[in-house]
């Protein structure tokens, strides 16, 4: 039981970067074909947001300089290391997060490191219309636009069922509806694509965890929906979902606890996590860059293991 004790200082490390290939493998359910705005701000919510005076023009020519991303769930775990990938190819990025005070310390962080004007943090919950609306106008505001929006907010709690589904499949919902308003090529916008943070509990299921599963299948067929919505009606934005397997953050930690009433499965969880093995934040993150740059990824769903990434081919039911 061990396995569960570990915090985000303990991670472990697998790096199979350089033996990761692309397959396309089968899984029960058909294939996904393949403005900028200036609106006044809630005080007290401008207050929650943080950026800096000067910019930096040291990203010119890297593969999204001039694109500002949006990410939540940006302060910890595979948002952060999203975050960071994002910068590393030179975009800007709104951090929203409901952890205000380690937001605040990863930006000025992020800042020294990337440089000044690269980032801003807006204290938002994805549960809040009012808070992620607000974060979209001010990084608008900010930045002039948004190009790239990571939906990645989520936590694992069996027992808080409902505010699980709130906030793993209600916020990528509300994330993507918002990012629509703000991209859609029809109504001004510049287009732009989205990434959807699933997980392997997207694609098949994990006994201990029946409502964090049906959030992440929700999200996959979701996605697939959306982006097919969209090529159908030329909007210009495309939707994608990463769908990682085991990964070493803060919500792979303390599982008997986030399992609730299904705590009596823990052991056969560890079994299949001793099964499947563990990735890195960063052997996630760095996958969202094809998904984003690669015109042609449009209602794909990315699955991200130790064993390598995979394209999944879904049945078709036409
Ligand atoms: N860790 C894992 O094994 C896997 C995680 N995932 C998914 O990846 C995403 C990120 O998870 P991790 O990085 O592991 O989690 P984490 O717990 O390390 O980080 C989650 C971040 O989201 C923020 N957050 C939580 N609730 C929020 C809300 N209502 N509004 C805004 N921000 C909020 C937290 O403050 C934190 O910064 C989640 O959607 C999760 O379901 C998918 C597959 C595997
Ligand atoms: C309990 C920790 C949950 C961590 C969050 C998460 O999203 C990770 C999921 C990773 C994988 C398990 C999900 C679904 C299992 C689906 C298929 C497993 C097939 C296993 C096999 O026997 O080959």
């Amino acid at each position: 039981m061990g396995i569960w004790r570990r915090t985000k200082h303990e991670t472990m490390t697998n790096n199979n970067e350089q033996n990761q290939q692309t397959r396309a493998v089968d899984f029960p359910g058909g294939r996904g074909q393949s403005r900028s705005r200036q609106t006044s701000l809630d005080p007290s919510f401008e207050s929650s947001c943080r950026h800096p005076s000067t910019s930096s023009d040291r990203t010119a020519d890297m593969a999204l300089s001039g694109k500002t991303a949006v990410v939540t769930g940006a302060v910890m775990g595979i948002g952060r290391a999203m975050t960071e990938v994002l910068l590393q190819n030179g975009a800007k990025v709104a951090l929203l997060d409901v952890n205000e005070s380690e937001g605040k310390t990863l930006m000025e962080a992020l800042e020294k490191q990337y440089g000044q004007g690269r980032t801003l943090f807006c204290k938002a919950d994805v549960q809040s219309e009012e808070q992620f609306k607000a974060a979209f106008e001010k990084t608008t505001e900010t930045f002039g636009g948004i190009d790239i929006l990571c939906n990645n907010a989520g936590i694992l709690n069996e027992g808080l069922w409902e505010k699980t589904v709130a906030i793993n499949l209600m916020g990528v919902i509300r994330g993507t509806y918002l990012a629509f308003e703000h991209m859609n090529k029809l109504k001004g916008g510049r287009g732009g694509v989205i990434i959807n943070t699933a997980s392997m509990a997207g694609l098949g299921p994990l006994p201990s965890c029946p409502v964090y599963t049906a959030t992440k299948h929700g999200v996959v067929g979701f996605t697939r929906a959306m982006a097919a919505n969209s090529a159908l009606s030329g909007y210009g934005i495309r939707v994608n979902t990463l769908c990682p397997g085991f990964v070493q953050t803060e919500l792979f930690t303390e599982i008997p606890a986030r399992l609730a009433q299904h705590s009596h499965l823990a052991d056969a969880t560890v079994q299949l996590v001793e099964k499947l093995g563990t990735i890195t934040v960063s052997e996630v993150a760095q996958h969202i860059l094809e998904l984003v740059t690669d015109e042609t990824k449009n209602g794909e769903a990315l699955l991200v293991t130790p064993a390598g990434k995979q394209y999944i081919t879904f049945p078709s039911v036409a």
